[in-house]
């Protein structure tokens, strides 16, 4: 079998275009312009890019970027005012601080210093509690990316076995629950998994979320099961030539796919819809402060 290929990089395009008309349509009726505010501390240079490419797509789907840069050795109390400062301005309706943050500064307190309701990311202790219990929430923009994919290629996911390698709180807890809420029977795998091949190969869906480039070969695939590779791995490519890296995925993707299904690629599945979500949850955040029906479709 060779699989489907699950063009995450179109699908972000058409999502980001449908952000566009709605926030056109915000300015053209209510006079709002949505707003992010993205905060960068330190100078890792592939969060620079992650950070660039949001501002760019931000602004051509008609929303306000504002970009706060700080320095690697900003005080905890430093980065907490300028949390308060977004959580105060009328014109931010979407926060987003970049993870990691240096090791000085305690992460759970600065994600919980975000208003809720402009948490973009979906990782304030509301949201998560909100999104177990099925309630509106703010949804992380990895997971909903993953679960828009699986629910356009699938329709309903009800019944299915899916198993999530990876347990961190920004994406595999979260994209957990979601498949949960549309009726999956979710599996969980981890550092600590017995024979995790034998549970994969049981899986209809398998998300990768694990940080370890192609880990996930095609004999933990069972044929024709869908893979979502959440895997962003820069590896040495020395046949570019030297000093060259490529980007690939969690997931082998020669060997899965011969196996799989349907299967994202490494760079243009997972990665373009996370933005694409972002942009969407920005979207969201704005329509509710305003009391404005926000859009079906944009969220879970
Ligand atoms: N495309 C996108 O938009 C995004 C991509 N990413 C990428 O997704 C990947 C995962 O990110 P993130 O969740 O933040 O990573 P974390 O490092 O926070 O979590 C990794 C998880 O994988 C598990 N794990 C590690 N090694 C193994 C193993 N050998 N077998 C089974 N499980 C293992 C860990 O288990 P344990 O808990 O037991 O240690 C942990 O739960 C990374 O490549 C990251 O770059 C992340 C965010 C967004
Ligand atoms: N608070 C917070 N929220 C995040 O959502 C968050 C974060 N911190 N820290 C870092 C990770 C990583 N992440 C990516 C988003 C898009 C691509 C992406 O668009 N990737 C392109 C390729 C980009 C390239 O070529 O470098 C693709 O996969 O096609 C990748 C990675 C969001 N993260």
């Amino acid at each position: 079998m060779t699989a489907s290929i699950i063009d995450g990089k179109g699908f972000a395009a058409k999502v980001r275009g449908e952000v566009g008309r709605h926030v056109k349509r915000l300015k053209d009726e209510h006079g709002i312009t949505p707003g992010l505010a993205v905060v960068l501390v330190g100078e890792d240079p592939a969060s620079q890019v992650y950070v660039r490419s949001k501002g760019k797509q931000t602004v051509e789907a008609g929303m306000n970027s504002y970009e706060h840069k700080r320095d690697a050795s900003i005080s905890q109390e430093e980065l907490l005012a300028l949390v308060e400062q977004l959580n105060g301005d009328p014109a931010v309706h979407g926060i987003l601080v970049q993870l990691p943050l240096p090791d000085h500064i305690d992460e759970d307190l600065v994600i919980n210093a975000i208003d809720p309701a402009k948490d973009v990311d979906g990782f304030h202790i509301s949201n998560v509690g909100l999104l177990g219990t099925g309630q509106e929430s703010m949804v992380p923009c990895t997971p909903l990316g993953c679960l828009m994919m699986l629910r356009d290629f699938h329709g309903s996911l009800s019944g299915m076995n899916a198993v999530v390698v990876g347990r961190s709180n920004i994406v595999g807890k979260p994209m957990a629950q979601l498949l949960l809420g549309d009726s999956c029977t979710v599996t969980i795998a981890h550092s600590r998994t017995k024979d995790i091949k034998e549970v994969t190969r049981r899986a209809d869906i398998v998300v990768a979320a694990v940080g370890r480039p192609e880990m996930v070969t095609g004999d933990w695939i069972k044929p024709g099961a869908t893979v979502i590779d959440v895997g962003i791995n820069r590896i040495d490519a020395p046949e570019k030539g030297e000093g060259k890296t490529r980007l690939v995925g969690d997931c082998h993707f020669d060997s899965c796919a011969e196996v799989a299904g349907a299967i994202t690629p490494v760079p243009g599945g997972v990665g373009p819809m996370t933005i694409a979500c972002l942009l969407a949850n920005t979207l969201t955040a704005c329509c509710r402060a305003n009391g404005i029906a926000a859009p079906e479709g944009l969220t879970a």
